[in-house]
C-alpha cells in the first residue's frame, strides 16, 4: 500500500511542561491536537512529578534547551499557531518571547500558568514579572483563571462582574490584545462561565456546567484547542467558542483515575462505558 501523503496538515507547537500523571502540560495539549487533526510539535520547558492529587517535584530544563526545541520545529516543519503553558522560571519566559519574536511565530495563545485551581502557585514571582512585561504583550489571546486573573488585575474575584472588570484592565495595563478570564474555579452560576474582552466587543461565553471533580487540564486543554482552531485557519472569536465546547464535552467525558482530580476526556468519542 502506498502512504498517501499531505501537504497542507496544520501544525501547531505547544511550549510547556510535562505532566507525569498525563492530565495536563504537553500531554493533554498533543491529544487536544490530535484530536482536532493538527499535527503537534513541543518545546518541553521542565518535568513535573504530578499526579491527580498535585504537584510533587518540578525539574526545569535549561532555557537553551527550550531556545533550540523552538528553532528545530519552526526552522523545519514550521508552525500556524502555539500556546504556552508552564514556562516556571523567568530565564524560560525570557528565552521563549525572544524565540517568539525572532521566529516570527503568529497566532501565539499565552495561557498565563501561575496558580492552579486549587491555589497552588506553580511559578515564581520574578516569573510572573517576566511573563507581564515580555510575553503577554505578544499574545493574540491571554487566557487566565480566575486566580491569575486576580494576580494580573491586582483584585479579588468573586462574581461575574468582577470577572468582566478584570478582563478590561487586563487588556488595558498589559497590553493583551484579548483576553479571556476562566471561570472554572467559580462558585454557582458563575462557575464554567468565560469572558472574552478584545478592547472592543466584551462577550460572555457559557456552555453548560459540569459536574465533576475530575477538572484536572481544563485550562491546558482549552487553550490547545484555541491554538489548534487557530492553526486550522478559523478567526479567533470561533476558536474560543468551539474550544470551549470541546473542553465541556471532554468534562462530561472526564476520568474517575487516581485519588484527586481525574482528568478530562480527550478522545470521548472512543470512549465506552
Ligand atoms: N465544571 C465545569 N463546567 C463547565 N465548564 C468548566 C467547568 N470547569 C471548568 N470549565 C471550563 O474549562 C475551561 C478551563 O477553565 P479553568 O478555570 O478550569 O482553567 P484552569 O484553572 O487554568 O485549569 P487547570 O485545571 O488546567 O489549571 C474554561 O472554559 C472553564 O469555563
Ligand atoms: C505541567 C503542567 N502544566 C500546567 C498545569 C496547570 O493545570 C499543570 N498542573 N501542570
Amino acid at each position: 500500500m502506498n502512504a498517501e501523503t499531505r501537504s497542507k496538515i496544520p501544525v501547531a507547537l505547544t511550549i510547556a511542561g510535562s505532566d507525569s500523571g498525563g492530565g495536563a502540560g504537553i500531554q493533554a495539549d498533543l491529544r487536544t491536537f490530535a484530536f482536532h487533526c493538527v499535527h503537534g510539535t513541543s518545546a518541553v520547558t521542565c518535568v513535573t512529578a504530578q499526579n491527580t492529587l498535585g504537584v510533587v517535584r518540578v525539574d526545569a530544563m535549561p532555557s537553551e534547551a527550550v531556545v533550540a526545541q523552538m528553532q528545530a520545529v519552526v526552522e523545519d516543519i514550521g508552525v500556524q499557531a502555539a500556546k504556552t503553558g508552564m514556562l516556571l522560571n523567568p530565564e524560560i519566559i525570557a528565552a521563549v518571547a525572544q524565540q517568539v519574536e525572532t521566529l516570527e511565530i503568529d497566532n501565539l495563545v499565552v495561557d498565563p500558568v501561575m496558580v492552579s485551581r486549587t491555589g497552588a502557585q506553580l511559578i515564581d514571582d520574578d516569573a510572573i514579572k517576566t511573563l507581564r512585561q515580555q510575553l503577554i504583550p505578544q499574545a493574540a489571546i491571554i487566557t487566565p483563571n480566575r486566580y491569575e486573573a486576580q494576580i494580573l488585575s491586582g483584585f479579588p474575584i468573586n462574581s461575574l462582574d468582577d470577572m468582566r472588570a478584570a478582563a478590561q484592565m487586563i487588556h488595558r495595563n498589559l497590553k493583551a490584545k484579548t483576553v479571556l478570564v476562566k471561570g472554572g474555579g467559580m462558585q454557582g452560576n458563575a462557575r464554567g462561565v468565560d469572558i472574552w474582552f478584545d478592547g472592543n466587543r466584551l462577550e460572555i461565553l457559557t456552555t453548560q456546567q459540569v459536574d465533576t471533580q475530575n477538572t484536572h487540564g481544563t485550562g491546558c486543554t482549552l487553550s490547545a484547542a484555541i491554538a489548534a482552531n487557530l492553526a486550522i485557519g478559523k478567526d479567533l472569536l470561533t476558536s474560543v467558542k468551539q474550544a470551549k465546547e470541546y473542553v465541556t464535552t471532554a468534562l462530561a467525558y472526564s476520568l474517575s483515575i487516581g485519588k484527586g482530580q481525574g482528568p478530562v476526556g480527550h478522545f470521548f468519542p472512543l470512549l465506552r462505558n
